[in-house]
């Protein structure tokens, strides 16, 4: 098994300003992540879990502390810096899907990749993986205004992976689906992160989303308050 540590977090504290002072929503954690791990950062509503995995996503920074990913010092990297991080190494699930309603499958998942210096064929190969990997290999040529919800979070999590990312980060990507939905989309992300070894780091309140997770970690208040490891080894495949 691979136990590469690919985010390291020290004495990560964040602020943000608030009337004449400050707010502090991330106080002191320390936390490590190995590639291939399936966590989930849990906690009531304002305890940081967005906070945490923005940080983590480069999508912000530390106030104070180092957090350490893919052996990038978050708080020093410059804007530029930082967008080839994301563009290159992480992907982003969301609770909304955040699909651009014009176009179709196929371009809302080669969307993530026009940034980036692939041929069209290149492209077209590795969407139609990605497509095939969320069992949507035959859905690429219709709008995405005509998918269900779940079929959404599908087409949200094929463009998340289809640069093949060494970090996923889902924040609540289940929030919008039914049960049976959830259930599916979770399936599917077991799946990738087992066959791809592709970390991911979720923020949820749902019970569903804990059942499949290796690692909970428990936020409260800003603080991490506890963290729990399940072994699976017992489960149902
Ligand atoms: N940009 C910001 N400016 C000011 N305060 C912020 C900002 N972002 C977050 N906060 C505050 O930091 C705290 C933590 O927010 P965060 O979104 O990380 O919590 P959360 O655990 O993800 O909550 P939820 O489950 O409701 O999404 C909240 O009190 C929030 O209001």
């Amino acid at each position: 098994m691979n136990t590469e540590t690919i985010i390291s977090i020290e004495n990560l504290t964040k602020q943000f300003p608030e009337g004449d002072g400050f707010f502090t929503a991330l106080k002191d954690i320390n936390l490590t992540f190995k590639k291939g791990e399936f966590t989930g950062v849990v906690g009531p509503s304002g305890s940081g879990k967005t906070t945490l995995l923005n940080i983590i996503g480069s999508l912000d920074k530390p106030t104070s502390g180092k957090v350490n990913v893919l052996g990038l010092d978050i708080g020093n990297l410059s804007h530029k810096e930082s967008a080839n991080l994301r563009n290159k190494h992480i992907g982003f699930i969301f609770q909304v899907y955040n699909l651009l309603p014009v176009y179709t499958v196929f371009e809302n998942v080669e969307f993530a990749l026009l940034l980036q210096s692939y041929t069209k064929s290149e492209r077209k190969k590795m969407v139609m993986e990605s497509l095939e990997w969320v069992g949507l290999g035959d859905q690429a040529s219709k709008r995405v205004t005509k998918l269900s919800g779940g079929e959404g979070q599908r087409v949200a999590i094929a463009r998340a992976m289809v640069k093949r990312p060494q970090i996923v980060i889902a924040d609540e990507p289940t929030a919008n689906l039914d049960a049976a939905n959830a259930h599916a989309i979770l399936k599917t992300m077991k799946k990738l992160n087992q066959e791809l070894n592709t970390t991911f780091l979720f923020s949820t309140h749902d019970e569903k989303v804990m059942t499949y997770l290796d690692r909970i970690i428990h936020l409260r208040d800003g603080k991490l308050e506890s963290e729990e490891f399940i072994s699976h080894e017992n489960d149902k495949v």
